[in-house]
């Protein structure tokens, strides 16, 4: 790139004229940067986010409430919004942290920018913040709470907020996100030349019970491009009641907050465990290890991307995957009952579990992707088969 080029873009950044912002940590370090999106103060736990693409998707995942996300891949925006690419139909995360904001979009599908986007769901953004630097803090240091503010620019008081933030250790969140009443899912997974296909009841084998704690749209859309009838039912739905739907399978979702306050949920699933076969996402592993008589803990900083290196420690396999927690099961208190299903290769965690004799099993990644590879989507045929043979 030659200098008059990038003298170019950077008059074309400072034409932009974006309100000033700033980003306080609760351990006293303090990022200046642009406002964009909604202005005002927003707080949360900060945690960084490693994919390069799919920022939408990481917006509208309700796993994120709580929380301020600072995306690593450096230039946000590039490919605006399209009503396409969203895993719910809200902005649940409370803050986005960007190096570089690009309003000029371009995709075929895009229909609007980012920083309208942000704007009309009221999420306060901020730009020009050096993330590299705040990922390698956050590294070193752990996830912490963080305040963003385009009116109060003082650190002493910023940071003063920021502390009194309550820890995500301890916060159900996720029985705030769930559903009102129970429905049924019949889209599956879009393709390029037909898009998301509405699927016909009739032809869909195996009736799933779905619990909703802050479900991602792309889990229903693969269960259901796997065959599953699928019923999404509110968190604390009664197991008597899901059990009275006569399901193949039960299915836990991924969702918000620490899985340890959630004990009406965790009750409620011990009432599955030997009646039926079942599956869980992230929370919902968590939620299952809660369940099955085991322990989660609080990693230093999680895994939050679309490139972390998983194995299957059934075929031995390496899948690339897309992550997003905070929280992780503790597997040796657990090994009255399960085994290690699957190991993240980057820090050794766990990343899935095996019930010994029952057709029990759950993963920490997000096998439905979005944003992220699919090489782990065989879950969900995991999950058909094992409620197949159940059924025999
Ligand atoms: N994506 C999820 O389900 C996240 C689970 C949980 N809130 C965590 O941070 O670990």
């Amino acid at each position: 790139m030659t200098a008059a080029f990038l003298e170019a873009a950077q008059a074309i950044y400072d034409r932009e004229n974006y309100m000033k912002a700033v980003l306080a940590l609760a351990d006293g370090r303090i990022f200046m940067g642009k406002a964009f999106g909604a202005t005002g103060e927003t707080s949360g736990e900060v945690v960084f986010n490693t994919a390069m693409s799919g920022y939408q998707e990481v917006l509208t995942d309700p796993s994120y409430k709580g929380q301020m996300v600072t995306m690593t891949y450096t230039q946000i925006g590039n490919t605006g919004i399209n009503p396409e690419d969203i895993e719910s139909n809200q902005l649940y995360l409370s803050g986005f942290i960007v190096r570089e904001y690009l309003d000029c979009y371009s995709n075929w599908r895009a229909t609007m920018s980012l920083d309208a986007y942000l704007k009309e769901h009221g999420v306060v953004g901020i730009q020009g913040i050096d993330t590299r630097a705040l990922t390698r803090h956050l590294r070193d240091k752990g996830a912490q709470n963080g305040i963003i503010s385009t009116i109060d620019f003082d650190p002493e008081s910023l940071v003063k907020k920021a502390r009194a933030i309550p820890s995500m250790s301890g916060l159900d969140l996720a029985t705030g996100v769930t559903c009102s009443a129970p429905y049924h899912w019949t889209e599956g997974l879009w393709d390029l030349e037909n898009g998301y296909p509405q699927v016909d009841r009739r032809d869909l084998k195996y009736k799933v019970v779905a619990y909703d704690f802050g479900i991602k749209l792309n889990i229903l859309r693969c269960l259901v491009s796997a065959g599953c009838d699928v019923t999404v039912v509110p968190a604390t739905f009664p197991a008597e009641a899901a059990l009275a739907m006569n399901p193949d399978g039960i299915f836990l979702s991924n969702g918000p907050g620490d899985p340890e306050p959630m004990k009406e949920v965790i009750e409620n699933i011990k009432h599955f465990v030997g009646k039926k076969p079942i599956f869980g996402i992230c929370l919902g592993h968590q939620l299952l290890g809660l369940a099955l008589g085991g322990r989660t803990i609080k990693l230093k900083f999680g895994n939050h991307g679309s490139n972390l290196p998983v194995m299957d420690m059934k075929t031995r396999k390496v899948e690339i995957t897309a992550q997003n927690h905070g929280f992780s099961v503790d597997i040796l208190s657990l090994s009255h009952a399960c085994q290690l299903g699957h190991e993240n290769l980057n820090d050794q965690t766990v990343e899935g579990m095996q019930h010994k004799e029952l057709p029990i099993f759950s993963v920490q990644h997000h096998p439905e992707a979005s944003p992220g590879p699919h090489d782990s989507h065989y879950l969900f045929d995991r999950f058909v088969e094992m409620m197949e043979k159940f059924k025999k």
